[in-house]
C-alpha cells in the first residue's frame, strides 16, 4: 500500500456547558456535538521514516513541524505501536482555522485513520479514540462523528441516536479566536479559580429532544456558555449574533467561536438565508453546512 486518502468533518456544539477549571486547568464540559459536512481531506503517502506535512486551502500559514496537530497525531500513533514507518501528509483545509469548528482536530482524526491503514496497524476504534484524546479534547469526536454527548474535557463520548437533519448557515470571521483565551475569559467573567471537582450544568433536555426528533425544542435548547467570553473578547461578534437573532432565527456560537451557526427550518430556508447574509455581511465568510454526518474515514487506498 502506497497512498491512503481520508476525510474528517468539522463540528458544532449544539449545547456547550462549562464548569470551573479543574486543577489541570482544563474545564469540565457537558456538551452535545454534531458533525457537519465541511470536511478536511488528508492524503497520506508512505515514507520510509520521516513524518512530514504540507498544507493547502485555508492552512497555508499553519506550522508544519511537530506543532501541527496532524503531525502530532501521526507521531502519537506510531509511538503507541512502536513502529518506524513514516508518512508524508498533504492536507486540504476547508474548515476555518481557529474558527471553533475543530478543524485542527479533524486533521488529526483523518491522519489517524489514514496512517492506521497505511501502516497496516489494525488499531481498534477504542485504541484510536484513546490516542485521539491524547492529542486534543475535540479529536475523539472528529473520529466518531454523528451526534454525541461529551463529558470530561469533551473527550469522553457516548453516541446519540437521533433521526434528525440540520440545515446550518455558518458565519465566519477572517480573524480566529484562541480557544485557551476564550476559556480564560470565561474564568475571568465567572470569577472562577481551579477546583478539584465541580458540577457542570447538564444537557439532558437537549438529548431527549434529539432522541424524540422534536425540531422546535432542539432549536430552543441551543446553548453555549462560551458565548459571553467570546463576545467580550470580540465585541463586533455580539452585534453580528444579535442581528441574526433579531430575524427570529435559532443561532449559536460554534465552540469557542468566532463562527456563528444559524439553524434553519429547511434546506430552502438555509439556502435563502445564506444568500441574504452574504449580501448583508460582505466581510464575513458565509457557507452552508448540514449535519449530522459520519466521522473520520478512509475514502481511497492506492
Ligand atoms: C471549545 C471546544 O471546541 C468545545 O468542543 C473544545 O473544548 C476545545 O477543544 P480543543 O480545541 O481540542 O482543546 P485542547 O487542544 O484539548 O485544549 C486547548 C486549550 O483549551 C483549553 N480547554 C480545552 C478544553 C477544555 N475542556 N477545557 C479547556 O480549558 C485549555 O486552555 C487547553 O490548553
Ligand atoms: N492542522 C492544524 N489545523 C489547524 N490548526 C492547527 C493545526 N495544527 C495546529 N494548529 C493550531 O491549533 C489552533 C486551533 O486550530 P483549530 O482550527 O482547530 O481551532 P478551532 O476550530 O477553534 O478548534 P476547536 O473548535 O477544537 O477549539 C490554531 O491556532 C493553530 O495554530
Amino acid at each position: 500500500m502506497h497512498k491512503v486518502f481520508a476525510t474528517a468533518p468539522g463540528k458544532v456544539n449544539l449545547a456547550l456547558r462549562v464548569g470551573p477549571p479543574r486543577t489541570d486547568s482544563f474545564h469540565p464540559l457537558d456538551t452535545v456535538f454534531e458533525a457537519v459536512d465541511v470536511y478536511e481531506s488528508v492524503s497520506a503517502t508512505f515514507d520510509r521514516s520521516e513524518i512530514s506535512v504540507t498544507m493547502s486551502g485555508k492552512g497555508q500559514d499553519l506550522p508544519t513541524d511537530e506543532q501541527n496537530l496532524a503531525v502530532k497525531a501521526a507521531m502519537a500513533l506510531r509511538a503507541s505501536f512502536g513502529g518506524s514507518d513514516g508518512v508524508h501528509l498533504e492536507i486540504d483545509k476547508r474548515i476555518p482555522v481557529a474558527g471553533g469548528m475543530a478543524g485542527g482536530s479533524a486533521d488529526a482524526a483523518a491522519t489517524l485513520v489514514a496512517c492506521n491503514e497505511l501502516w497496516e496497524l489494525e488499531a481498534s476504534a477504542d485504541e484510536l479514540l484513546e490516542i485521539a484524546a491524547s492529542i486534543g479534547s475535540d479529536v475523539p469526536f472528529a473520529l466518531m462523528g454523528g451526534l454525541a454527548h461529551g463529558v470530561g474535557r469533551g473527550e469522553r463520548l457516548v453516541p446519540i441516536n437521533a433521526d434528525v437533519h440540520h440545515y446550518w448557515v455558518m458565519i465566519t470571521a477572517a480573524d480566529g479566536l484562541s480557544t485557551p483565551a476564550v476559556f480564560g475569559e470565561f474564568d475571568q467573567i465567572m470569577g472562577y479559580r481551579p477546583v478539584p471537582e465541580a458540577l457542570v450544568p447538564d444537557t439532558r433536555d437537549l438529548q431527549r429532544a434529539l432522541a424524540a426528533g422534536n425540531a422546535s425544542e432542539i432549536a430552543s435548547l441551543l446553548i453555549n456558555d462560551l458565548e459571553e467570553p467570546a463576545f467580550s473578547l470580540r465585541p463586533g461578534l455580539r452585534a453580528l449574533y444579535k442581528a441574526v437573532k433579531s430575524r427570529g432565527m435559532a443561532a449559536i456560537l460554534s465552540g469557542s467561536g468566532p463562527t456563528v451557526a444559524v439553524l434553519a427550518e429547511s434546506k430552502g430556508a438555509a439556502d435563502q438565508l445564506a444568500k441574504e447574509l452574504a449580501t448583508e455581511h460582505p466581510d464575513a465568510g458565509i457557507f452552508r453546512a448540514n449535519g449530522p454526518v459520519a466521522g473520520a474515514r478512509v475514502t481511497e487506498v492506492i
